[in-house]
């Protein structure tokens, strides 16, 4: 399944009736939107609705700018950030994003904005600052992003603070690009709130450049305060101008509007969505004069793409007989194969018995993967049997990213399933201490802001099952009808089974997650006041990647698929 250029004809490959699809809406600017890619630069080699990989994406857009051009209409691309963890493509390479970052480079992105995974790790930051962010000029936008440069000890923007450009058919826009409050950048790196960086004199003298439209390339949700604070800031200078916020993080599909000519769009996660706007009424000249246009409504138009070739033809050919592949594409889909096999990231470890999902079913539901990580893989894979004590795992549901499909389970799928290298750490605790260790965890505030409760959807047959989205504009703005997916949430932390049978003051080993060392400590310290516990690496051997491995190894290395 690894032949990317032949995928397409698959059996299971979308095939749907020409007529699912309606052509997209143009207006006088389009923006084609891609955020938490995550370095699913293969697209989905297990699941044909994800298929396209980036040599297509390449080709689909060498088409669309070649329509943009016909119809005389502006076209921006725009990428959100978070090109890290999540693939083995860019994270089983010995520097991480070694081979991805160059071939992010073949997209031409308008703008671009970091995200929190090129923040976590020091080097990666450092990696992004010298050998990514120059690559772009000034389209890689971190407004309120810094780094102390190693070689100077200033503290400098990774990328630019904004970008003012004009586009072929005249639009200017000014652009800029911001993260969400994040606290648990690397310490080379500072992150500075956005209602603070809208306050400073070089954000409030680029409000008074003369510009058509506002582009806002944030890896905030779109509905957050740092989003609207940016566009609150821009509006308070400019009562009228277009203001477009392209955002991510949550990996969800939505779209909101904050004025009659202010909207946010996101575009999923991993390539499985395009998100595609756009604006009409950006040059109507009466405009020019702000005070005219107050009120007055802007058409926009929004839709997620499913990310296979199937949709990128549909959409980006002009005749459906012309050829889609342009020889830039295929070169960059042999790139993504090459590095593949140079990663042996097909390679087959074990066969999974059954499909195992993130978020469809109850934790406590046997198809589900955090059920299996607490009661198989952290008791196979991580609890030190030849310890004195027994063992507690806890991890953060969080650190467990994708679904784990039935069949061959590769090396990809373990940076797929869990990419992180987070160690675990333990201290030696009374059983009452540790029997209470996962209830106070999941009192604790949430490391990620909740998603809005989604409503339940009918289910229908004859679909296939996919994202069904309601965002401000109600539904219809998925590309592709899908029947829903159930989603179900789970607690931020799940755990291995406590041992049975132990007295109160019996001495347990409670195991956690480097990652969240800063929540676990004071609650030891709220659970048992009297004493100070030393904590340490529980093990060296194995971390929130290699757990997985390991597991599979042990467990379904036999197996045939
Ligand atoms: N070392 C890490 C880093 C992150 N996580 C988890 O990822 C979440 C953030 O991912 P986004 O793609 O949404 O930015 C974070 O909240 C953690 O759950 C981790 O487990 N270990
Ligand atoms: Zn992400
Ligand atoms: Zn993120």
């Amino acid at each position: 399944h690894d032949d990317h250029l032949e995928k397409r004809s698959q059996p299971g490959a979308p095939q749907p009736n020409p007529v699912d699809l309606s052509p997209l809406t143009w207006g006088d600017v389009n923006i084609i939107h891609t955020t938490d890619t995550h370095g699913w630069l293969s697209g989905h080699t297990k699941e044909a609705s994800y298929s396209a990989d980036f040599g297509d994406f390449s080709s689909f857009l060498y088409h669309m700018r070649q329509q943009a051009n016909h119809r005389r209409k502006d076209l921006l691309v725009v990428d959100s950030g978070d090109l890290h963890d999540g693939n083995g493509l860019g994270d089983a390479s010995p520097v991480n994003g070694q081979y991805t970052r160059p071939i992010y480079q073949k997209i031409n992105y308008d703008a671009l904005a970091i995200g929190n995974h090129e923040l976590y790790v020091n080097d990666v930051a450092e990696n992004t600052y010298r050998d990514f962010a120059p690559g772009w000029g000034k389209r890689y936008l971190t407004s309120n992003v810094f780094i102390k440069d190693s070689h100077t000890n200033k503290t400098v923007p990774i990328g630019n603070l904004y970008n003012k450009f004009r586009l072929k058919f005249g639009t200017r826009v000014m652009s800029y690009g911001f993260l969400y409050n994040f606290k648990g950048a690397a310490n080379n790196t500072v992150v500075e709130p956005s209602n603070f960086t809208v306050t400073l004199p070089w954000f409030q003298k680029s409000l008074k450049e003369d510009v058509d439209m506002y582009l806002i390339v944030g890896h905030v949700p779109i509905r957050w305060a740092e989003a609207t604070a940016v566009v609150k800031a821009i509006r308070a200078a400019h009562p009228s101008k277009p203001i477009v916020v392209l955002g991510g993080h949550l990996h969800v599909r939505d779209f909101t509007v904050y004025d009659n000519r202010a909207f946010g769009l996101s575009s999923g996660r991993f390539m499985e969505t395009l998100g595609w706007m756009s604006v009409d009424g950006i040059k109507d000249r009466a405009c020019r004069v702000e005070t005219n246009c107050i009120g007055k409504n802007l058409t926009v138009t929004r839709r997620y793409l499913d990310s296979n070739v199937y949709t990128y033809k549909k959409h980006s050919l002009a005749h459906p007989r012309q050829k889609f592949d342009t020889w830039k594409g295929r070169s960059i889909t042999k790139e993504i194969f090459k590095v593949r096999k140079t990663l042996n990231l097909s390679n087959t470890i074990g066969c999974a018995p059954q499909d195992y999902y993130l978020a469809r079913y109850p934790y406590t539901d046997a198809r589900s993967l955090l059920n299996l990580v607490a009661n198989e893989v952290l008791p196979t894979a991580v609890v030190n049997a030849s310890r004195p004590y027994p063992g507690v795992v806890i991890v953060n549901s969080g650190s467990q990213r994708f679904d784990l499909f039935k069949g061959p389970f590769t090396l990809d799928d373990t940076y797929i399933v869990s990419p992180f290298h987070n160690d675990f750490i333990f201290a030696t605790v009374p059983y009452k201490v540790a029997s209470k260790m996962l209830a106070a965890l999941n009192g604790a505030p949430f490391q990620k802001r909740a998603d809005e409760a989604l409503p339940a959807y009918a289910t229908n047959a004859t679909l296939t099952p996919g994202y069904v989205t309601k965002d401000d504009y109600g539904y219809g703005g998925d590309d592709w009808k899908h029947s829903t997916i159930p989603y179900v949430p789970s607690p931020n932390y799940i755990s291995s089974p406590l041992p049975t049978g132990l007295a109160e003051t019996d001495l347990v080993d409670i195991v956690w997650l480097s990652f969240f060392t800063n929540l676990v400590e004071p609650i030891l310290k709220k659970l048992d006041p009297a004493t100070t516990y030393t904590s340490g690496i529980y093990r060296r051997d194995v971390d929130t990647n290699s757990m997985l491995l390991n597991f599979v190894k042990a467990k379904w290395s036999n197996t045939t698929c």
